[in-house]
């Protein structure tokens, strides 16, 4: 069976389709995805070669990197006024932005941005790098309009009838905390987890908490085949503090995502790097449970401090799990299992009861993990196969 595309090769086509031999200065200024800054390159290079336009202000808004031709000083003096700052909340046309200098605006969002979205969704999303022009100060509220989106990386989206809905953007860090004990540590949700972080491309740290309830050297054995595939693995105990250091350090001038069971300690934990923090978190979880917003709407929390970082929650985040997913992209989706799959006897091998299947091969000599195994025939059989 044929593989799904990458998202980004999907969005790329797509861009490319809907730019082909069209480019103009406010198809620059729409919001881009990380994976469409090389079809952005594409279209700078063809209005370049077309001759047509100054592409300084372009290349500034959309962050692509180039050399920067004589007449940049206009567009800087044009772009002065802009102030950059990052989406807390995107609710339609209230925006919550942060300015860097630490000001709080609401935004609305420049028509021409709304119009180049797809359908009008997903403009402007939590932890969105904006700039954004003041259009009012008075003592009781600042407003403004953002002009410019950023390009993204480490987006959280779900697919819905076939659309991606971003939820956050910019995360920089998935944590998905687990818990010793209390609830049990269940390796096989933290592998799903996982295999959610790879297939949006997050950076994912496992956090198992309570280290404190069990002798640590028991997790040895599970920290070994995590830490063996390049996953970081942080043992904490917000009771006892364990690594809560190495925790603020971790989130320090990083945007990050908690995902994780109900009562493995998140809350407890950002507590424990912020007092008073879990509970803003677990409120804006609460305010989207009753449906006050939908449940895409994520909200992003600056911590204390000079370049704390921010964390992002939502309950779509915090039972971050597979969306749309095919049980022939699993196994390309784990850093151990991937090696293999080349080497099966069928090109559409499902390593699960197929004859000469690599994949097979390697858990019987011990190359893959079995329980690594075990975690992947029970999501195929079990959710992906019925
Ligand atoms: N022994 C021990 N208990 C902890 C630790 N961290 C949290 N707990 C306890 O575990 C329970 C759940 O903690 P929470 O922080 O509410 O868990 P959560 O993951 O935020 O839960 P949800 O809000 O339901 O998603 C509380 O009773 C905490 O006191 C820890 O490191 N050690
Ligand atoms: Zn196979």
């Amino acid at each position: 069976m044929a593989r799904k595309k990458p998202k980004s090769n999907q969005s790329r086509v797509s861009f490319r389709k809907r730019h082909q031999g069209r480019v103009r200065d406010s198809d620059l200024t729409r919001q881009f995805n990380a994976g469409d800054q090389e079809s952005l390159a594409d279209a700078v290079k063809h209005e370049r070669v077309s001759g047509k336009g100054d592409l300084t202000r372009k290349r500034t808004v959309v962050g692509v990197k180039a050399d920067a031709p004589a007449s940049a000083d206009t567009t800087e003096s044009n772009d002065a006024a802009l102030i950059s700052g990052r989406v807390l909340r995107a609710h339609g046309l209230h925006n919550t932005v942060l300015a860097d200098d630490g000001r709080t605006f609401e935004c609305s969002i420049r028509q021409v941005l709304k119009s180049l979205s797809i359908d009008g969704r997903g403009t402007v999303v939590a932890g969105d790098r904006v700039q954004f022009r003041s259009e009012s100060e008075t003592e009781s509220e600042l407003t403004g309009m953002i002009e410019f989106v950023a390009p993204r990386h480490g987006i959280i989206s779900r697919q819905s009838r076939g659309q991606q809905h971003i939820i956050a953007a910019n995360v920089d860090h998935l944590l998905i905390v687990t818990s010793a004990a209390e609830p049990t540590l269940k390796p096989a949700l933290i592998d799903r987890f996982l295999l959610s972080a790879e297939q949006c491309g997050l950076n994912p740290v496992v956090i198992i908490n309570k280290c404190d309830l069990v002798d640590p050297a028991s997790l040895q054995p599970i920290l070994g085949v995590y830490a063996s595939l390049g996953y970081r693995v942080l043992l904490t105990s917000a009771d006892r503090g364990t690594n809560i250091d190495y925790l603020k350090e971790l989130l320090k001038g990083k945007q990050t995502a908690l995902s994780g069971q109900s009562g493995v300690g998140k809350s407890s934990l950002l507590n424990a790097v912020q007092p008073g923090l879990g509970l803003a978190v677990s409120e804006v979880s609460k305010d989207n449970q009753k449906g006050r917003h939908t449940t895409t709407t994520s909200t992003l929390i600056p911590l204390q401090g000079e370049d704390a970082g921010w964390v992002f929650d939502t309950p779509g985040i915090r039972q971050f799990q597979l969306w749309d997913i095919t049980a022939e992209e699993v196994a390309g989706l784990m850093p151990d299992l991937r090696p293999h799959v080349g080497a099966c006897r069928y090109a559409n091998c499902l390593h699960l009861s197929e004859d000469d299947c690599a994949v097979k091969d390697a858990v019987a000599d011990g190359r893959i993990d079995a329980r690594r195994y075990d975690s992947y025939c029970h999501l195929l059989e079990n959710d992906l196969l019925i």
